[in-house]
């Protein structure tokens, strides 16, 4: 019989994505038990049976909802079942931290997954985004406005992490879990419309396919991998210039800033003011824009105000950032 196209597609994206990974590597799949990540887990293990890894499948049950703990176990049976040499389940305790639910459970799922890896000593992590949700990411980063990074998507490996799948659309993932008889789980916040991101999935992306043609998801998709791209190079030519220029006090001349191309430069004046303490979730463009004035449109200005309770000041042809006291006995 054939390999079905989604089945060879799913196996594809792991093949891919994971041909620098030796044999006798530990590779953990982080499985909710949605279609994505058991997908990802059967392709895994098809894969690693070839290549020589141990496929651990790993599940967080984040403890939001009544029975999380009976779906962590089910998600744990079906792991097995599907080949995994080990299956771990880890219980987390969500805590905001001033973040709201989703990120906070995220961070902690993030965290415990290092922990396991660590514990099993992998050298990867597998997570199961599909190239959908990475055209709903962009389209979610294009209205929010915040720069390019944030339309540049997410990125196919980030230290132990790695997404095979970016390529692989959802349904191919569903389709390959139907046709490997394999039941997944539908998340019930993927039907609840207060979530912007469910909005974009149900409608917003349907309608522009509809007005504009089959193939947007992947159309976006590719935009954001050039875009990673180029916003990569301009961030290591940044830090490859702050690492040059920067004092021991962490100032910066001024001269050879104000020479620099603008989006190097305003990545510098990011960098500076993240090394000197502001919180990179506080740090907005229009702060970098302000710090950017003092180069190119200084006036005398004595100061801006940046998060952290920083101030950037320019004096005797160096940006300073100073701690409000200091700012003012300097
Ligand atoms: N409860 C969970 N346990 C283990 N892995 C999970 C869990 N939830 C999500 N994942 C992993 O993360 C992937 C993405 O899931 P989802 O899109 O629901 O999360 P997200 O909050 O958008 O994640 P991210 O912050 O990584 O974008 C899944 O395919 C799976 O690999």
């Amino acid at each position: 019989m054939s390999l079905h196209p989604a089945v060879a597609a799913v196996r594809l994206g792991v093949r891919r994505h994971l041909a620098d990974v030796e044999p006798g590597s530990t590779v953990v799949v982080a499985c909710s038990g949605g279609a994505d990540s058991l997908a990802l887990l059967a392709a895994t293990v098809f894969e690693g049976e070839k290549a020589g890894w141990q496929v651990v499948g790993a599940t967080v049950d984040h403890g939001l909802q009544p029975g999380s703990a009976e779906h962590a176990a089910h998600v744990v049976a079906q792991m097995a079942t599907l080949g995994a040499g080990e299956t771990l389940s880890a219980r987390v305790q969500v805590d905001g931290g001033g973040l709201g639910p989703e990120a906070a459970a995220r961070r902690a799922r993030y965290a415990v997954l290092e922990q396991v890896a660590e514990h099993v000593g992998a050298a990867v992590i597998l997570l199961g985004h599909t190239r959908d949700d990475q055209a709903e990411t962009v389209l979610l980063g294009l209205t929010r406005g915040s720069g390019g990074r944030s339309i540049a998507g997410m990125r196919r490996a980030f230290d132990r992490y790695r997404r095979p799948l970016l390529d692989v659309s959802r349904d191919d993932t569903v389709t390959a879990c139907q046709v490997q008889g394999i039941e997944f789980w539908e998340d019930p916040h993927n039907h609840d419309r207060g979530f912007t991101r469910v909005r974009v999935r149900r409608t917003v992306l349907p309608l522009l396919e509809q007005e504009l043609g089959p193939g947007v998801a992947t159309t976006l998709a590719r935009t954001a991998d050039q875009l990673r791209d180029d916003m990569d190079f301009l961030d290591d030519l940044a830090e490859a210039d702050w690492v040059e220029l920067r004092g021991a006090d962490g100032s910066l001349p001024v001269d050879p800033l104000v020479g620099r191309p603008g989006p190097v430069r305003r990545r510098v004046l990011r960098l500076a003011a993240l090394a000197a303490g502001a919180p990179s979730a506080e740090l907005f463009h229009d702060h970098v824009l302000a710090m950017d004035s003092l180069l190119t449109d200084w006036h005398g200005q004595k100061w801006i105000d940046l998060p952290g309770h920083l101030r950037c000041a320019r004096r005797a042809g160096r940006l300073l950032l100073l701690r409000h006291p200091e700012a003012e006995s300097r």
